[in-house]
């Protein structure tokens, strides 16, 4: 499948969409429940390929090396995991994944006693782990403001050391409610660790993990290509099944942001419901805690007309691909933009003014199954083609097969 056609529908939209589950709460189930020895009853765990992955590599015991593909979460994780627990295994990617840097997990775990070495180049994979001798070392700092994946990895595996964990945490906190939704998970799987994050404390007891059943709510990150279709169609109603009322997902945020857009979310009783409501003309949002909702947002805006002011995107610039650059360039195509306007601080989304020919434009991808799913929302309003959209595999693989309900989607 190289490229999908979609073409805007020709009545209203009316659907109902099974969401795929979180592959974040699926990663750190699974670290936990391997913990346990493997004796956790988990539900609904994610089809995203970065959870395959994870499942698929926790099993492989004997195999040398984990190739985790392109899924940060499952490098990142694993790696604590594998480093901790003694095993040696090679740990590698895509390429791109070798480009995203581990330094500061590698050297937290080096501090408590992991031997860690890198095959390629120095803070990046791939790398291997060979054996775990406890340093004694109980309490380290780590910056906060990178990727809150390497103190979710640490937070994660740290009751496993001799006398737990306390994490001083540096820098602007990035990604919060990922570390928050690690310290649930962990509390729900028997050990309660503490956050104090006007501190930036973390403060990890030694324990084991009891075995649970455990359910995985839908993926919020998910549920935004919907409100963002909703947000551009011209008249919508569609219900996203399996979202709760109360998550421990961050990207739940994306109703408050797109109740400025025009999207009325009302919970169901087993998911929302969205259906239009006026927009506000301007809109400002800060992602610092919600990364994987910037995409969506500043496809919307841009399509939608509202210029828009964002901050807290610094950290696109090392996941899929390069974000800012990959939105920049599409956006482009549109006769819209994403204007870096204080360097790597303040962005603005100046949106499309004057009509562009009819003729489908064509959607670059990146590698990046975000850039395929917040661009697809526009077949609300136009024809686009998407190029290489078997990418949504990495989250959401049955995302074409839902969007067929709202729009006309071809191969060609
Ligand atoms: O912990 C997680 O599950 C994630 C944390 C975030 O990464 P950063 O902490 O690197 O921002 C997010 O972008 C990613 O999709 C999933
Ligand atoms: C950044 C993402 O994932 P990861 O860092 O786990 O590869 C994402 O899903 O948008």
């Amino acid at each position: 499948m190289n490229a999908l056609l979609l073409t805007p529908p020709n009545q209203p939209v009316r659907a109902t969409i099974a969401l795929a589950s979180s592959k974040s709460e699926s990663n750190r189930a699974l670290i936990l429940d391997a913990l346990t020895g493997f004796r956790c009853q988990l539900d609904n765990l994610s089809t995203a390929r970065d959870t395959q992955t994870m499942i698929r590599l926790l099993r492989d015991t004997d195999a040398p090396t984990a190739d985790v593909l392109d899924a940060g979460t499952t490098m990142r994780f694993l790696t604590a995991y594998f480093a901790l627990t003694g095993q040696t295994k090679i740990m590698t990617g895509t390429p791109r994944m070798c480009e995203r840097p581990i330094g500061l997990l590698v050297e937290a775990l080096r501090t408590l006693g992991a031997d860690v070495t890198y095959l390629g180049q120095e803070g990046y994979p791939p790398l291997q782990t060979a054996g775990f001798q406890s340093t004694g070392v109980n309490e380290l700092s780590i910056r906060g403001d990178v990727s809150s994946q390497y103190i979710s990895a640490l937070a994660m595996v740290a009751p496993y050391l001799p006398s737990g964990l306390t994490l001083h945490l540096t820098g602007a906190l990035g990604s919060v409610p990922y570390m928050t939704m690690t310290l649930q998970q962990m509390a729900a799987f028997g050990v309660n660790a503490t956050a104090d994050w006007a501190a930036q404390v973390i403060q990890i007891p030694a324990g084991t993990y009891t075995p649970t059943a455990y359910a995985i709510e839908s993926d919020w990150s998910g549920a935004s290509y919907w409100f963002s279709t909703v947000a551009l169609a011209a008249d919508a109603d569609i219900e996203l099944l399996g979202l709760k009322e109360q998550s421990l997902q961050g990207d739940s945020a994306i109703v408050g942001i797109m109740d400025q857009l025009g999207v009325q979310a009302t919970y169901t009783g087993r998911g929302f419901r969205l259906t239009k409501k006026e927009a506000a003309d301007r809109l400002t949002v800060d992602f610092t805690n919600c990364p994987d909702l910037a995409q969506t947002v500043a496809v919307c805006c841009a399509l939608k007309g509202i210029p828009a002011t964002f901050t807290g995107i610094e950290s696109l610039k090392i996941k899929e691909t390069d974000r800012v650059v990959a939105i920049q360039n599409e956006l482009r195509k549109f006769g819209a933009d994403l204007v870096d306007v204080v360097t790597n601080e303040r962005y603005e989304v100046r949106p499309v003014t004057a009509p562009i020919s009819n003729l489908p434009v064509q959607i670059d991808t990146y590698d990046d199954h975000r850039m395929a799913m917040a661009f697809a929302p526009i077949a609300m309003l136009r024809s686009v083609i998407i190029n290489e959209p078997g990418v949504v595999a990495k989250s959401y693989p049955s995302f074409w097969d839902d969007f067929k309900k709202v729009a006309t989607v071809d191969e060609v």
